[in-house]
């Protein structure tokens, strides 16, 4: 039978759900002698600390005292302890007012109770908001430590005993000891050890509350805020919602492309030239979802575009394995007639939220927070076909901008000539820039699409493009470095690099003159030199930044974790039935589970008031994830009735609840 209906002889109202937790006389659990062992108690329950009122029930049965309070718990509990307690005389469950907690959660308790270091200094104190103060458990106790999911065996040896009327039930000590350290099962299957000393604390996880910035990272910004210094920098949110936004995004005007080509769909033009002097053929970008991962991609796709020789996937592999943090990754490369001709694929990971150095650099258009929609305006703002009116941006760049420019070009053209390839592209329209992160776009599209199979001396050819790297990217200094692509114009040269030196460093001077002497043979490592120094300023930034994404990140990390718990909580309470069993949700583990929600949630102030606290909750439910030894007071709804539990047996309420919903569920969770 379930227990919802046994008779309520435990003096608790019979509308009282807390009924079927409360001790019966029958109830083996709760029978204090020694004929009980721990298999004589399947339930948990025999765990529980339990208040009622009294008064419904006085002199009725021997677990109820004649001043109708029973208090009941697994603490070893001497004698001198529970005088102190029943002294305080704060037990009452009023059962005909519903008033009646003046809490002290220590009060409750039968044990060597210390004052409680409740987090909670504002404690409502009516109704079922008595709960503060709730953890009347004393360091100087043996708590024990939960390991979970499951629950060491309980002792249910009781003792009872009588003080002013009060009856205290109370396992003997057997094996209630606080092992020397515990380890602690949390929601994200991370185990975190706990030493014995720890259990002090109002948690015992410290490592799972986020304590505020660091004192080098908070000193960084300029206005500090409170709010800055709990919840992710705006500016970070709005570049993450940015580039969701971006890679989410079906915007396709264009009928002519079509539903999937091989194992991608969804494409999204990014831009669409007739012709680039860098390719020898019409190209076509694109967004694209592959179907099997979903991930998205950059798709470049050579229009008209016949595969001479199979040979060139050697290339393609050598630039496959290439990895750096300045090269956009190159994927896989296929044909294709799924546009109604032969297409040339090229796949690159997608950068939502970049934009080409041409854009950003030779434009005057104005900045957006460090991005620009592709597709705003009537006309593309990197088409070739507006360039040429954009070619002289307005003011120069701060020396400082170039240089984490060459930086990032000469680490990334390192990198490539070191695996014996060439960039070939080097061009402002086919280098991207995303945040600060400078990438090159469009790598191996020149070698697959220029390949020759009767190529005698491939190493000459890729020593002789090295070189061409080198110019070009002396060319995008110094055009960068007079915000001008007509600078580089033969014309213009001698002009462009007095411009240098009137307003940059003499290094800057050199480092052009460098790459742009056609005489010498060069090599990318020889303008290192020429960074000098500057490398460590590069290098602080990075680290500074990492630094501050990383105490964002410990913002954040915290927040799955209780999520997962949620979730949890969320399916179990107020289940309308599970397997056909419209009780379910009422009783046993659940119930317990109820009440803890309400407490978590539906706390109310003396005039009835709703107590809303977010460090209430996220405590809370911090030590139902630890699972920790310190109880808490749950008042059923009627007000008839309080249950003392631990969160470690709420967490074992948790675990076994949800475990039988999975085992209910088709499997998936
Ligand atoms: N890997 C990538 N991830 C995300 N966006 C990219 C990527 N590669 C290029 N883009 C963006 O796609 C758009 C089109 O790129 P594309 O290389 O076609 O530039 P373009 O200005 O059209 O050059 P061209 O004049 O040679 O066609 C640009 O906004 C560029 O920032």
């Amino acid at each position: 039978m379930d227990p919802m209906f046994f008779p309520p002889s435990n003096g608790v109202p019979s509308e009282s759900k807390l009924a079927t937790y409360m001790v019966t006389p029958q109830s083996p659990e709760f029978i204090p002698n020694n004929r009980l062992s721990s298999s004589s108690s399947p339930n948990f329950y025999s765990s529980y600390s339990i208040l009622s009122n009294s008064n419904n029930g006085a002199g009725s049965s021997t677990v109820v005292g004649s001043n109708g309070t029973v208090v009941a718990t697994q603490q070893p509990a001497p004698p001198t302890a529970l005088s102190t307690v029943v002294g305080k005389g704060a037990v009452v469950a009023g059962g005909g007012g519903g008033v009646g907690y003046a809490v002290g959660g220590n009060s409750i308790l039968a044990g060597p109770l210390g004052s409680s270091t409740s987090a909670f200094a504002v404690t409502p104190n009516k109704g079922r908001n008595l709960l503060r103060n709730e953890s009347p458990q004393s360091t100087n106790t043996s708590p024990r430590i939960t390991p979970q999911p499951s629950p060491p065996p309980i002792t249910t040896n009781i003792h009872q005993e009588n003080v002013g009327g009060t009856t205290y039930f109370y396992p003997t000590a057997a094996n209630h000891q606080l092992p020397s350290s515990s380890t602690v099962n949390t929601t994200d299957n991370s185990f975190v050890h706990i030493a014995s000393s720890q259990i002090n604390l109002s948690y015992t996880h410290p490592g799972h509350i986020y304590p505020g910035p660091a004192s080098h990272v908070i000193n960084m910004q300029s206005k500090v805020q409170v709010s800055a210094a709990f919840f992710m920098q705006d500016e970070l949110r709005n570049d993450i919602l940015a580039r969701n936004e971006i890679v989410n995004s079906i915007d396709n005007d264009c009928p002519d492309i079509p539903l999937e080509v091989e194992n991608y769909h969804s494409l999204c033009l990014l831009e669409s030239l007739p012709l680039h002097p860098k390719l020898p053929l019409p190209s076509s970008t694109y967004k694209a979802t592959h179907s099997v991962t979903g991930v998205k991609y950059c798709l470049r796709r050579l229009h008209g575009f016949r595969l001479q020789s199979t040979k060139c996937m050697q290339v393609v592999d050598m630039w496959k394995k290439l990895q750096h943090s300045n090269i956009v990754q190159l994927r896989e490369v296929f044909t294709t007639k799924t546009f109604g001709d032969n297409s040339l694929v090229i796949v690159y990971d997608f950068h939502p939220g970049s934009q080409t150095l041409l854009s950003k650099y030779f434009t005057s258009v104005p900045e957006t927070n460090g991005y620009t929609d592709p597709f705003a305006g009537e006309a593309r703002p990197f088409s070739h076909k507006s360039s040429m009116h954009r070619t002289s941006a307005t003011s120069l760049l701060p020396e400082n901008e170039i240089w984490s420019i060459i930086m990032q070009l000469s680490a990334g053209l390192r990198a490539m000539h070191q695996a014996g390839l060439a960039c070939r592209t080097l061009d402002p329209t086919k280098i991207i820039v995303t945040g600060k992160r400078i990438r090159y776009s469009c790598v191996g599209i020149s070698d697959i699409a220029t390949f020759d199979p009767n190529q005698q001396n491939p190493l000459t050819v890729v020593n002789h493009h090295q070189q061409e790297d080198l110019t070009a990217l002396g060319k995008l200094i110094l055009a960068l470095a007079c915000r001008s692509l007509q600078s580089v114009q033969r014309d213009q040269i001698q002009n462009s690099i007095e411009l240098v030196s009137r307003h940059y460093s003499q290094d800057l001077r050199n480092i052009i003159l460098c790459l742009l002497n056609p005489t010498a043979r060069r090599s990318v490592t020889e303008i290192m030199p020429m960074i000098g120094a500057r490398f460590f300023v590069q290098l602080d930034a990075l680290q500074t930044q990492c630094d501050i994404q990383e105490d964002e990140l410990a913002k954040e990390m915290e927040n799955g974790r209780l999520y997962r718990l949620l979730v949890k909580l969320g399916c179990i309470n107020e289940r309308p039935e599970l397997n056909l069993d419209v009780t379910w949700s009422e009783t046993g583990d659940r119930y317990m589970l109820k009440l803890f929600r309400d407490y978590l949630f539906h706390t109310v102030t003396e005039d009835g008031r709703p107590w809303l606290n977010q460090s209430h909750i996220v405590q809370c439910l911090n030590k139902l994830d630890a699972g920790t030894m310190e109880k808490v007071q749950l008042m059923s709804r009627d007000e008839q009735s309080v249950l003392v539990v631990t969160y470690a047996e709420l967490k074992h309420c948790l675990d076994q609840a949800f475990s039988e919903l999975v085992a209910a569920s088709d499997g998936t969770v």
